[in-house]
């Protein structure tokens, strides 16, 4: 069975005073609305990815409590003459447990391509301590009136399995995050999600089934308190990837309590 993961990608936004007050706030509201049983170890994950330089803050108020702590973006290069990277020992070593790769703002406005991001999703695969890569897909909005979801979104997955082979995904998680859906307060239809989550699972599983099974395959787009119970009771969606909402405990919160209130059920 599938977990929930409700993942905080919080973009450019905070300083240490916001690091602290959400991960011991978001800490706090969880554990207290969780069983008993469940505060030993929650029924769903959570994840927060901070800016860079306050990776580090994060990960050592994180290390003793149900949060894990990812970054937004990676160097495909371990070290080097790389000015302003960052590399996955670096990131490793400051707590990360995960990294988001090819978000849809990497993309566009940093110019990343399939190539960059796949180069990326390698690295994880090959670095021998474990941050999880969350790839990230989705179509813009021409795209989508062009009918073009399926083929943008399968090219994007196609450089990376070209790059690491089915097997390089085990193990990973997949966020689809349709572009015309990233703050603007429009999101997808639980149904329009569905569909290109079922379309992500089947692509999977036509390689190796068990890991089209396993997958976690977030959603990402305006994801709020008040939608976020109607989109994880899709069958094929496991949690959620929220910018905006993820910027205060309540909204953050919010979210978590519809992966608690339907965990069991991914
Ligand atoms: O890009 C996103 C998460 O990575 C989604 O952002 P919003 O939740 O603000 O739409």
């Amino acid at each position: 069975m599938r977990r929930f993961l409700v993942a905080g990608n919080w973009k450019m936004h905070g300083g240490l005073e916001m690091t602290t007050e959400l991960i011991s706030g978001i800490s706090r509201e969880v554990l207290n609305m969780a069983t008993i049983s469940e505060q030993r170890e929650l029924a769903y994950d959570i994840l927060v990815c901070p800016p860079a330089v306050l990776l580090q803050h994060a990960g050592a108020l994180a290390k003793s409590l149900p949060i894990s702590i990812g970054a937004q973006n990676v160097s495909p290069h371990t070290s080097g003459a790389f000015t302003g990277e960052v590399s996955l020992p670096m990131i490793a070593e400051m707590g990360c447990e995960y990294v988001l790769i090819g978000h849809s703002e990497r993309r566009e406005l940093f110019h990343e391509t399939d190539q960059d991001t796949a180069e990326k999703f390698a690295a994880c695969v090959n670095f021998d301590k474990s941050v999880v890569p969350v790839l990230c897909v989705g179509e813009s909005l021409s795209e989508r009136q062009q009918g073009q979801t399926e083929l943008v979104v399968e090219r994007q997955l196609n450089a990376v399995i070209d790059a690491v082979g089915i097997q390089g995904l085990d193990g990973a998680v997949i966020a689809y995050e349709p572009v015309w859906a990233i703050g603007t307060g429009e999101t997808a239809s639980p149904e329009q999600a569905q569909a290109v989550h079922a379309f992500i699972r089947a692509k999977l599983a036509g390689l190796d089934e068990n890991i089209g099974q396993r997958t976690q395959i977030l959603y990402g787009g305006s994801v709020k308190s008040g939608n976020a119970e109607q989109l994880f009771s899709q069958p094929d969606i496991d949690g959620g990837l929220i910018g905006g909402a993820s910027l205060t405990v309540e909204g953050f919160v919010g979210i978590c309590r519809a992966a608690q209130k339907l965990a069991g059920h991914a």
